[in-house]
């Protein structure tokens, strides 16, 4: 994938995850935007998984990558924006097949349940893979809401 500079966005529950996935971005010379949260004190996933959306809309950030206790409320969310396709992720063969497959713009991790050395494979794996097209192609251009 042609990574620009990659979008950051956890509530509380990913923030833990975040740290590791910002020291990952650095090691690895990524440039990244962080929209938030950056502590661990309890908050509202949507307040930060609306603006990694629309940086992502905007053509500001890509990739993104959103981080919650099980992911699940970062990926309903950015699902909400017609231009994110977030793919949530627990393994490296998923991760491989939300690029290849879905072309996804966005992956989420489940803070609360992978570890750190998971999540490092989920990484290499994302960033390293290409979407297909083909028939997959013509399936996402059927996704959005017309
Ligand atoms: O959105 C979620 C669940 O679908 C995330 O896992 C949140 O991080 C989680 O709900 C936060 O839970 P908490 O009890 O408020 O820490």
């Amino acid at each position: 994938m042609d990574i620009k500079t990659v979008g950051l966005a956890c509530d509380h529950a990913g923030f833990p995850l975040k740290k590791f996935v910002i020291q990952y971005l650095e090691d690895h010379g990524y440039q990244y935007k962080d929209y938030g949260t950056y502590s661990d004190m309890s908050c509202d996933y949507p307040d930060f998984a609306h603006p990694l959306a629309e940086g992502i809309e905007s053509g500001e950030v890509y990739p993104g990558i959103g981080i919650c206790g099980s992911g699940e409320g970062m990926a309903i969310t950015l699902n909400k924006h017609q231009g994110v396709r977030a793919g949530l992720v627990w393994s490296p063969e998923i991760s491989e097949l939300i690029r290849q497959h879905n072309d996804a713009n966005v992956i989420v991790l489940p803070g609360r349940f992978i570890d750190n050395k998971t999540a490092e494979k989920i990484l290499d794996v994302f960033f390293k893979t290409a979407f297909e097209g083909g028939r997959h192609q013509r399936r996402i251009e059927k996704i959005p809401v017309k």
